[in-house]
């Protein structure tokens, strides 16, 4: 990374290109205020994953000879289609999917949040909705993306609908990030509290969704490739909305039609790397017992076919396009932004800082120290995809306003008691960074939203921050590290010049985890 910076730093210092800021797209990108333009990138990346888009994207039926293609596999329908499905977005997927199959689904059952679709009502997004005779039974249930009754109900619902299919038969399953909540069918004598419990204290000491998911897979009966093997001999087919770093099908939504790979020694280690091992209840410890000596072991899930219909970078991808449309030099610099949010807050305000530098002075550039810190920055984060040269060359040669784009979910270690959310927390602890640098003659504003449109548990999906947001702030008698030592985010930026720099879409219906833009543009 270090030599990556030296050619940069060379770059930095070649003689101009011809001079493309002041031409007609650029006078487009900035006729429009920066902050509008940072709003309709956002709508455009929720508008590629909604659920109608990406099922079209995906599947296509011939209704004369009632051919199902899913990518280049196909299906032969005759009225033999089931459906299956939980998660925050499988309203819509199910509205979407129903639509396309029509006559041929038999019948439905799906596991949603509760309220959903009084939300999508009330929104007026009707396309989310399944219509009034729809074959498909919606049950609501897992408030606070927690496993419950309703849930287990809803659970249990799916099993029965599964079990009941016959080699003629085709099981449509739709998957979405929450899906594990909505979909607890814990192994005898394994109780829905005991699984509850311990859901919530590896969650609270840190455990990764890798770690949670291994563990839920082996306490239940549908996860972990269950689901498939309850659907056999009918044929699978699984469209997964993945909301996971990298779209593992073994890790979203714990994975019900993808054998697990794990053994108990896996789970003993994660157990005990949380210090959960000791304090188990008798009935988690028999259910890992019997896993050892199980004589059926692993499900096989030869009848299946996983299909990711869309991501964190498809999303992206689309609002690359959209930023070039609107005159910038736009580069995705990363789909896996993982880590602790005030790491990656000073990763963003770092790099701000290195490539504005670059934009105001394409002779001189950042400082040494700043570039190697930059670096270092980017190192303790390890993301594996992280495009930091390409972005910072793009930024040298474009010489008119850049749009850097990158996606994940970064974590928040709570320690207040205040309101908030990532996406709030990360851009407020953005803003303080770019407070402490001159970023002189060129304007930043960096956007940070949940794709779901709902950030922690607030009625926002983000928000978007300018360099000169604490000065403002504190102009306004708001203190911006008091908010942030109390995780109070949403807080601050309802008071913060009246709400204006908050996102609010209301919920999208959709979910692959959260959108990061820094625009930057000289003036
Ligand atoms: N006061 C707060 N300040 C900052 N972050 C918070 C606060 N309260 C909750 N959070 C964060 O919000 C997240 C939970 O909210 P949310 O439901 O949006 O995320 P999620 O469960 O990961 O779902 P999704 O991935 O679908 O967005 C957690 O990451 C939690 O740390
Ligand atoms: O449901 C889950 O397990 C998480 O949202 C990850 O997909």
């Amino acid at each position: 990374m270090a030599a990556a910076l030296q050619v940069l730093r060379h770059l930095a210092r070649a003689p101009l290109g011809p001079l493309l800021w002041g031409g007609p797209l650029a006078r487009l990108a900035s006729s429009m205020a920066l902050a509008e333009q940072a709003r309709q990138l956002f709508e455009s990346t929720v508008g590629a994953v909604l659920p109608g888009p990406m099922l079209q994207r995906v599947l296509s039926l011939d209704p004369d000879s009632g051919e199902l293609k899913v990518r280049d596999r196909s299906f032969q329908l005759r009225q033999n289609v089931y459906l299956v499905g939980f998660g925050k977005a499988v309203l819509g997927m199910a509205a979407a999917a129903e639509e396309l199959l029509g006559q041929h689904l038999v019948q439905g059952v799906i596991s949603v949040p509760k309220g959903i679709r009084a939300a999508m009502e009330h929104a007026g997004k009707q396309e989310m909705l399944l219509k009034p005779h729809s074959r498909i039974q919606v049950f609501e249930g897992a408030e606070d993306n927690l496993p419950d009754r309703d849930a287990l109900r809803a659970a249990l619902a799916i099993r029965q609908l599964a079990e009941g299919l016959t080699a003629d038969d085709l099981l449509l399953v739709l998957i979405s990030g929450g899906g594990s909540a909505l979909l607890p069918a814990p192994i005898p004598p394994v109780t829905l509290e005991e699984k509850q419990t311990l859901t919530k204290l590896l969650a609270a000491r840190g455990a990764t969704i890798q770690e949670l998911n291994t563990i839920r897979k082996a306490l239940s009966q549908l996860k972990g490739g269950g689901l498939a093997q309850a659907a056999y001999p009918a044929q699978v087919v699984s469209l997964i909305l993945s909301d996971v770093v990298g779209d593992p099908v073994e890790v979203i939504a714990s994975g019900p039609t993808v054998a697990s790979i794990h053994s108990v020694q896996d789970c003993l280690h994660i157990l005990n790397r949380y210090g959960l091992r000791a304090a188990l209840p008798r009935s988690v410890k028999t259910v890992l017992a019997r896993a050892d000596s199980d004589p059926h072991g692993p499900h096989t899930c030869g009848h299946v076919l996983n299909v990711i219909l869309g991501s964190n970078a498809l999303a992206l991808a689309e609002a690359q396009k959209q930023a070039e449309a609107l005159g910038y030099r736009a580069v995705v610099l990363s789909t896996a932004i993982q880590g602790d949010v005030k790491s990656v807050a000073q990763f963003y305000g770092l790099l701000a800082r290195v490539a504005g530098a670059r934009l105001a002075l394409p002779g001189a550039g950042a400082s040494v120290e700043e570039d190697d810190r930059l670096c270092e920055l980017a190192a303790d984060l390890q993301l594996p995809d992280l495009q930091l040269k390409e972005a910072l060359e793009a930024v040298v040669g474009a010489q008119g306003p850049v749009c850097l784009l990158a996606g994940g979910e970064p974590t928040v270690q709570l320690q207040g008691s205040g309101k908030g959310g990532r996406n709030q927390e990360l851009a407020l602890r953005v803003a303080a960074e770019l407070g402490q640098w001159p970023l002189g003659t060129v304007d930043v504003l960096f956007l940070s939203g949940g794709t779901d449109g709902q950030d922690g548990p607030t009625e926002a999906a983000g928000a978007w921050v300018r360099p000169e947001l604490s000065s403002q702030a504190t102009a306004e008698g708001l203190d911006v590290a008091t908010f942030l030592a109390h995780n109070d985010s949403h807080t601050f930026f309802c008071r913060f010049q009246g709400g204006a720099h908050l996102l609010h879409t209301g919920l999208t219906g959709t979910n692959v985890m959260d959108a990061h833009f820094l625009f930057l543009q000289p003036q």
